[in-house]
């Protein structure tokens, strides 16, 4: 923890009086404008949806209307428009049933002891879950084993669901030690934190940390558990920090430990990270999602280790450290995707720096067709409660606006008392946020190269297409390349990957708007477009007489030598 975010440009924050780096000046999030309003009687007649109509408005434009007829006619005209798009990007939602294929803001579980049975595996998956995430800082490799061998038995039987495995490394995170029964510390009272292992009384905690001690100053802000408690340092002896309370709480075994702006002095890999990565290489997980990465060194490092394996697992950065902020776009360049690890990076950072910095990270990760995860306190509240907050609900509306491929659960999921109803709430939020965005922001730089990318030319007009006719897209890819770029895209309607390595289906899950199909392909590209379409009708995906817009591309196109790159309109 000794380096204080300092060098480079460096703005003081005038509020809270942190050294922060300065942020690009950020694009406010979209405002929106919710009309108090009555429902309508048409909307009532036809038995529509009684929901509330929201819709984009430029910032000039006033906060709230008067209900008066005109803004009655109105509405009902953005519900029909709402309700148009509905229709277009899913040509056929009518006949859908399974939650995973009308969404397309995928939800990552964290698996812990309310769900690491295969009845509740199989339950969180009928549910939504797209991703399973296993977190490294709890349980041991056997637990975790038990959980990896239920998701690949639940993939193995299912044959239009998949759920990819995501290993979440403990990282170089600070933890108070084990104690034997949680203790209430109050306000204004002594507590010490020292390095001396086994220590859990009701005045002094163990931290798993040995430069804690050098790391910490006198008058710095120590948090608990991402903020839930804090504390301010007194004094320091040789191996413990003395503290006053500043904000009490119920302090419990194993909690995360930041230091107000400063990031820990730690390698990014710790060597039990090393141990872990091997496990994920022998199972054959589909993505790390690594902790507290400060540069895009620590990736490059896993990303040849990986290479030298023959293994072939994606690398997802956690943007939790203050110390990444400098670094975020050769970290993520590095990468093959982010997540906005709100925790701690609320912790290491100003509270209110975390919006902003969420709304940039998925903006660069979009812009560089990179996936983009938003993580924590998306529910939390429904791990006591069976209902969410109204705030939480909007968290989680904010994070698909923003065009995050996924929101994630973590103790909601965890260790929290309704699990199944919080994917189920999540699942709900966002496909009814997805309803209502009328066009999202198109990659920046994706699309720039056009003369040297085929791919990126092909997936831009594809996207074009299927948006100005109302068509899902159908795209046959081997190594999942072409259904990434084409997710970027964003196009309105589904994505139906159709693959034939088990290992990219599975992977696909992960991302905006994909609904990855396994198959095997016939040497015959007709043959195997046939074959395609007839699944995704018996499944009930499209319906005869349906338009779908058909892909074929990518860096390693499937039937080179019998035909070209090509973009086609079939009708079902
Ligand atoms: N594999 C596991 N075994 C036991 N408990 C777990 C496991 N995974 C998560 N949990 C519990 O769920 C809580 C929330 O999960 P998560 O946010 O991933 O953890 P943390 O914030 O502690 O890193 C954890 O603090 C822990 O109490
Ligand atoms: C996702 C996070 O990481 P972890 O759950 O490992 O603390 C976070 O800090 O927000």
């Amino acid at each position: 923890m000794a380096q204080v975010v300092s060098a480079g440009s460096v703005n003081l924050c005038p509020t809270s009086g942190h050294e922060l780096r300065k942020l690009k000046p950020s694009i406010l999030p979209p405002k929106f404008h919710q009309h108090p309003r009555r429902i309508p009687d048409v909307r009532r007649r036809r038995n529509l949806a009684p929901a509330v109509t929201t819709s984009r408005l430029s910032r000039s434009e006033t906060a709230v209307l008067p209900v008066v007829p005109e803004h009655l006619l109105k509405e009902e005209e953005e519900f029909q428009q709402i309700k148009n798009i509905h229709h277009k990007g899913n040509g056929s939602a009518s006949v859908w049933s399974k939650p995973n294929e009308r969404r397309k803001t995928k939800i990552v579980c964290t698996i812990g002891p309310s769900t690491n049975t295969k009845e509740m595996i199989w339950k969180l998956a009928e549910a939504g879950m797209n991703v399973a995430r296993l977190n490294m800082s709890h349980g041991d490799h056997a637990s975790h084993q038990k959980v990896i061998d239920l998701v690949k038995e639940y993939n193995a039987q299912s044959k239009d669901n998949a759920i990819a495995i995501m290993l979440d490394t403990k990282g170089p995170e600070v933890r108070s030690g084990d104690l034997p029964q949680a203790i209430n510390l109050e306000s204004g009272q002594e507590f010490t934190f020292t390095i001396k292992r086994g220590v859990g009384t009701e005045e002094c905690v163990s931290v798993n940390y040995d430069d804690f001690v050098n790391d910490v100053e006198v008058g710095d802000m120590l948090l608990v558990d991402g903020g839930m408690m804090s504390f301010v340092v007194k004094s320091k002896t040789a191996d413990s920090v003395k503290c006053e309370v500043v904000d009490g709480g119920e302090l419990k075994s194993r909690r995360h430990l930041n230091v107000r702006g400063k990031s820990a002095t730690l390698p990014s890999i710790t060597d039990k990270d090393w141990d872990d990565i091997k496990f994920g290489v022998d199972n054959k997980i589909d993505f790390y999602a690594v902790s507290f990465v400060k540069d895009a060194d620590v990736v490059h490092e896993l990303k040849s280790y990986l290479k030298n394996c023959g293994a072939d697992i994606h690398v997802i950065v956690k943007i939790e450290s203050a110390d990444s902020i400098p670094n975020l776009h050769s970290i993520i360049t590095a990468s093959d995707g982010a997540m906005v690890a709100r925790g701690d990076l609320g912790a290491e950072l100003p509270i209110e720096e975390v919006p902003l910095l969420q709304e940039e990270i998925i903006r660069m990760c979009r812009s560089m067709g990179k996936a983009v995860i938003v993580a924590t306190n998306m529910l939390e509240s429904m791990i006591v409660h069976p209902t969410p907050t109204r705030a939480e609900v909007s968290d989680i509306a904010i994070a698909v606006r923003e065009g995050a491929d996924a929101v994630m659960l973590s103790g909601e999921t965890a260790h929290g008392k309704f699990p199944l109803k919080a994917v189920k709430v999540m699942h709900t939020v966002a496909l009814r946020t997805e309803a209502t965005i009328t066009e999202s922001e198109k990659p920046t730089n994706l699309g720039q190269a056009f003369t040297n990318h085929m791919s990126e030319m092909f997936a831009y007009h594809a996207t074009m297409m299927s948006n100005t006719l109302g068509t899902s897209t159908v795209v046959f890819t081997r190594t999942g390349f072409m259904a990434i770029l084409l997710s970027h895209y964003r196009p309105y309607g589904t994505i139906f990957a159709f693959t034939d390595e088990e290992r990219v289906k599975q992977r696909l899950a992960l991302y905006q708007g994909v609904c990855p199909v396994y198959m095997q392909f016939s040497d015959d590209a007709e043959e195997t477009f046939a074959k395609a379409i007839s699944y995704l009708q018996n499944h009930g995906m499209v319906k005869e007489g349906e338009e779908v817009a058909l892909v074929q591309s990518g860096r390693q196109p499937i039937w080179r030598s019998h035909s070209t790159h090509n973009i086609q309109v079939r009708k079902v």
